[in-house]
């Protein structure tokens, strides 16, 4: 038996009870940023955090990914300037009611959460041929959001709140981080133990925005092509049960 034969996994189905919790880590993860509590992130959890965020798929197992740990408090200040100034902008773009709510929205908490990380993609890690980016470029920027994707889910299992900022100049973010052109701030992230993690996204429970039926989109072979009607019922069920907090059945 050859080494790759012989590395199979033994167990192919997740024992009810882990089934269940993957999806409670997936229907309750929020993006958090304002109930950030002070208390330290101990080395062993974030050690497992990012872990589960290097255990991510990539494109060509290239693995682009990179996790810079900000600490700082004086860096921590330049980055929070950089928000400020790039959010000063983004009100600016909306009218009316709308930007008298993005005015009142908290969107990031730089400052407040113990630890703040900026996962990057080394688009130049294994040179420039890599095995399935030759024709989708961007490949290697997805496998990272993989990345950050395991880190946010490996969080809310572990009780810690993360919340994405991305209004910030990427220039800025750059320089401030002292990134080599070929690397890419592909996430900013704030991560903590919180007081609490909200029920609902906050941009919903804020009138911004809501949930879109899943049904809707969803489609047969094409572009917006004919609905599966058995599937749509289903489908239906699952999304009124994960809102009402319980689990797809
Ligand atoms: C790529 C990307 C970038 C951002 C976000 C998310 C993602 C995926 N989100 C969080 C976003 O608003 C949130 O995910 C949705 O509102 C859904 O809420 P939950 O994540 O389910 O709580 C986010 N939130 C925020 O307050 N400031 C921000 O700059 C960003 N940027």
């Amino acid at each position: 038996m050859t080494e790759h034969e012989a590395a199979i996994q033994g167990d192919d189905a997740l024992a009810e009870a882990d089934r269940l919790g993957l999806y409670r880590v997936l229907l309750s993860r929020r993006d958090v940023r304002g109930q950030f509590l002070p208390d330290p992130i101990d080395d062993a959890v974030l050690a497992r955090v990012l872990t589960a965020a290097h255990f991510a798929p990539s494109v060509g197992f290239m693995q682009p990914w990179s996790f810079i740990l900000v600490r700082s408090p004086q860096v921590r200040g330049r980055i929070k300037a950089a928000f400020e100034a790039a959010n000063t902008e983004a009100a600016s773009m909306f009218d009316g009611d709308k930007a008298a709510v993005y005015r009142s929205l908290k969107l990031e908490g730089i400052l407040e959460a113990p630890l703040n990380i900026c996962v990057t993609c080394d688009r130049d890690r294994v040179g420039p041929v890599v095995l399935g980016r030759t024709h989708i470029p961007t490949m290697d920027l997805y496998s990272t959001v993989c990345a950050v994707q395991n880190l946010w889910l490996a969080a809310r299992a572990e009780g810690l709140g993360l919340g994405w900022v991305s209004i910030i100049s990427e220039p800025a973010l750059k320089e401030i981080l002292g990134l080599p052109e070929r690397v890419v701030p592909v996430a900013y992230l704030c991560l903590g133990k919180v007081s609490h993690f909200f029920a609902q996204p906050e941009l919903e429970s804020r009138g911004w925005r809501k949930r879109l039926p899943l049904a809707d989109l969803v489609s047969l072979d094409r572009w917006e092509g004919e609905r599966d009607e058995a599937l749509a019922a289903e489908l239906d069920r699952a999304q009124a049960a994960a809102e009402g907090g319980g689990i797809i059945p």
